[in-house]
């Protein structure tokens, strides 16, 4: 039996913060690689959270929902109604739980997002379909009545987030229409005489769909539809607020034809479901009414009292789920370069003399991880920099305090978001397809669990906006911008995202002068490398877009023929550039022991990232012959050999506990075989003769 250990190497760093609340880890295989350390990795664990409380909390709640019959894991996949029953009980008990306590509820909005995230995260680790059904039922609901709606709709934020009566749901998608929302075809049309909206499906096409919760359980939706007037004037999309069950029984309502989507390719255990309306009634005050309302009358009277408040609310809707998405996204893309990592050091393979070396020793799947490990790291402390600028501006607006410059504060978040979350969720992606390849053949066992990572993850890049499309909106900013920074106009980035655009003529004439990978691997290198790359795609893109505009195609067409080679990778090294420069400015501020580590995997995610984009470095003209590509490609080889001795404990920094990874491959303990044989050889049915043996033996008799 190995003993548990203590991260001997760092102890007198523990007078810090008591960390013990971190179970510790059993020494085993994994030392070899651990002990080549140069940080603890409890304290990177509490550097890449950035708060105590919340890293305790995420804690308390995983150490809970172990202890949890409800939560075991299933060693067999369940039936997917099976999977919609289990995560329905699941959320039931966790609102039980009562992880929001009284204090996190009572304390300031951002402290109070912060720790609903954090809650949403840690059980988005042990089921994804749960903190889904509880982010769109109970959040983004009662975070939409307060944001959109007035006091006459306290009743059921009050009946969602502190009673838990409502679960909701979040009705925009329909049959025929997803990304184009202005053309939705349901329609809520105001009947003076009885105060009523009478909401209608026209056809099969218009039928609401993918609504995740509608399927089997919520009793309400947050519905948008279009406002038509008795007159017929049509105001455009608005949110109602819609019964759809009895909340005793679960019937739904006369007027309503509910269905649910049936089995998906992951995330089963959310009810996602479609609805048609007929002629269904709902009362005048369902209107969520902030931004506008329509009179007893029948008047249709715009209520912008204060727009910077209206602004803020904007900002969170669009915003908040996205941000939610990323978070999590974090924590699929540490959870499966953890189980490839861990795996990777204890599986050996090869060797010479017939002295088989780790995987985790081959240069070639160094490369194919270490980019992955550096962008878990990167992406966890952008998110959580980035979230905490987010939710002071929401903050300061739902205060009614002054914010400079908030709507274009608005637009420059709303940009960061459209742009980050195609990029955080796309290298998830790739991340778990690579990691699930690294663990060879036992990668396909369900029990490592990088199958179910990957497929729980996969629909992030189309819900809350579809990658391609929202990546569209941030090249509109970002071509706004331009056009201002090349006009000499004054730019609209008060977070200063873009505000080296103002010297984009000087850029645009830097070039590589490296000579060694030394100064390659440098801050400087990355990030006035990817400067260059910006202010070079946004003219591509912009000079493109003029010249078709200028052969007399619409601004419409022009944008379409512009997308391939240009706006897609302007965007896409944009939203690099971001995630690199908010974790720049963090790893300043981190604490110096873990400085070394965190710079060099700042280095690598930014170099493994430029060399993705060599084509246009070369196309533009920055760098020439053969040397700067090999410099760059040598530097990332060195990289990921001098993090070889560190990757170990930055996953035991990144990875939450081994019952939340629940990977046969990746224990903590490291013995890799003796965990792989017990699961084996307990896994159901292991030794059973068929049942259905009969059927197919022609001697035997039926
Ligand atoms: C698991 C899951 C849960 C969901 N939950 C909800 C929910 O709770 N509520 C809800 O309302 N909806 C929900 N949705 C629906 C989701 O929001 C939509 O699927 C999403 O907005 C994309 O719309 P769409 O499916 O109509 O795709 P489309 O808009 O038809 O897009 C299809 C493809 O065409 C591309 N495309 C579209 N327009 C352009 C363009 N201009 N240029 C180039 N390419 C383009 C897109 O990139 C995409 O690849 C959910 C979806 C899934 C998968």
């Amino acid at each position: 039996k190995f003993p548990a250990i203590r991260s001997p190497r760092h102890d007198c760093q523990r007078k810090m913060e008591d960390l013990s609340f971190i179970p510790d880890i059993l020494s085993g295989p994994l030392d070899v690689y651990r002990n080549t350390a140069s940080f603890n990795w409890k304290r990177l664990k509490l550097s890449l959270e950035g708060d105590l409380e919340l890293l305790k909390l995420k804690y308390k709640i995983w150490h809970i929902l172990e202890r949890d019959p409800l939560f075991a894991h299933n060693q067999v996949t369940p039936s997917v109604e099976e999977q919609k029953r289990i995560t329905q009980l699941q959320l039931k008990k966790i609102n039980e739980y009562k992880f929001v306590t009284k204090e996190i509820f009572n304390s300031s909005y951002s402290k109070r997002t912060r720790a609903i995230m954090t809650i949403n995260e840690a059980v988005q680790s042990l089921n994804p379909s749960v903190s889904v059904k509880m982010a769109i039922g109970i959040y983004l609901f009662s975070n939409a009545l307060l944001s959109l709606g007035t006091e006459r709709h306290h009743k059921f934020y009050e009946a969602t987030i502190l009673n838990r009566e409502i679960l909701a749901s979040f009705a925009l998608t329909e049959i025929a229409h997803g990304s184009d929302a202005r053309l939705m075809r349901t329609t809520a049309t105001y009947d003076a005489t009885r105060r009523e909206f009478v909401v209608h499906t026209p056809d099969f096409e218009a039928a609401k769909c993918w609504v995740g919760n509608l399927g089997r359980t919520c009793t309400h939706t947050l519905l948008f539809a279009q406002l038509i007037m008795p007159d017929g004037t049509n105001h455009g999309l608005h949110g109602f607020v819609v019964p759809i069950r009895d909340p005793d029984t679960l019937e739904t309502y006369p007027g309503l034809v509910v269905g649910d989507m049936g089995e998906k390719i992951g995330v089963n255990g959310i009810d996602n479901g479609f609805i048609m309306f007929n002629q269904y009634r709902i009362p005048r005050e369902n209107l969520l009414n902030r931004a506008a309302d329509v009179t007893e009358e029948g008047q249709y009277v715009s209520s912008f009292s204060d727009p910077s408040k209206i602004l803020g609310a904007a900002l969170e809707n669009l915003s908040a789920g996205r941000i939610g998405i990323m978070q999590e996204s974090c924590h699929s893309l540490a959870s499966a370069v953890s189980i490839a990592v861990r795996y990777a050091a204890t599986r050996t393979q090869f060797g010479e003399q017939d002295n088989e070396i780790p995987l985790i020793e081959y240069d070639l799947h160094q490369w194919r991880l270490f980019g992955y490990v550096a962008a878990a790291v990167v992406f966890r402390i952008y998110i959580e920099r980035f979230a905490q600028v987010y939710l002071n501006i929401v903050e300061k607006s739902h205060m009614g305090e002054n914010v400079d410059n908030l709507s274009e504060a608005v637009s420059e978040i709303h940009a960061m978001v459209s742009c980050s979350k195609p990029l955080l969720t796309w290298t998830t992606m790739e991340a778990a397809q690579q990691c699930r390849e690294a663990c060879g053949g036992h990668g396909y066992l369900k029990s490592a669990n990088l199958g179910d990572i990957r497929s729980n993850h996969e629909p992030t890049v189309t819900y809350e906006g579809d990658n391609n499309v929202l990546q569209q909106q941030a090249g509109n900013w970002l071509l706004r911008q331009y056009e201002a920074a090349r006009g000499g106009a004054n730019l609209d980035s008060p977070l200063n995202t873009v505000a080296f655009l103002r010297n984009h003529t000087t850029i645009a004439k830097i070039s590589f002068t490296a000579t060694n990978t030394a100064q390659l691997k440098t801050t400087q290198f990355i990030m006035s490398t990817y400067k260059w790359l910006i202010c070079y795609l946004l003219k591509q893109t912009y000079e493109k877009y003029e010249a078709l505009l200028a052969k007399g195609l619409t601004k419409f067409q022009a944008k379409n023929k512009s997308q391939v080679y240009r706006w897609r990778n302007l965007t896409k090294a944009y939203s690099e550039y971001l995630a690199l420069m908010f974790t720049l400015e963090s790893i300043e501020k981190k604490e110096e022991t873990l400085q070394p580590v965190l710079k060099k995997l700042f280095t690598l995610y930014g170099l493994w990232s430029l060399d993705r984009h060599l084509v246009e470095l070369y196309q533009g003209g920055y760098c020439v012959g053969e040397e700067p590509a090999r410099l760059l490609r040598e530097a990332v080889m060195e990289l990921c050999g001098d993090l070889k001795s560190e990757v170990v404990s930055v996953v035991d920094a990144l990875a939450p506990t081994d019952f939340v990874l629940n990977s046969v491959l990746a224990k903590s303990d490291g013995r890799l075989y003796q965990n792989l044989q017990k699961a084996l050889v307990g896994h159901p049915g292991t030794f059973s003769r068929a049942s259905w043996w009969r059927q197919v033996v022609p001697s035997a008799k039926l």
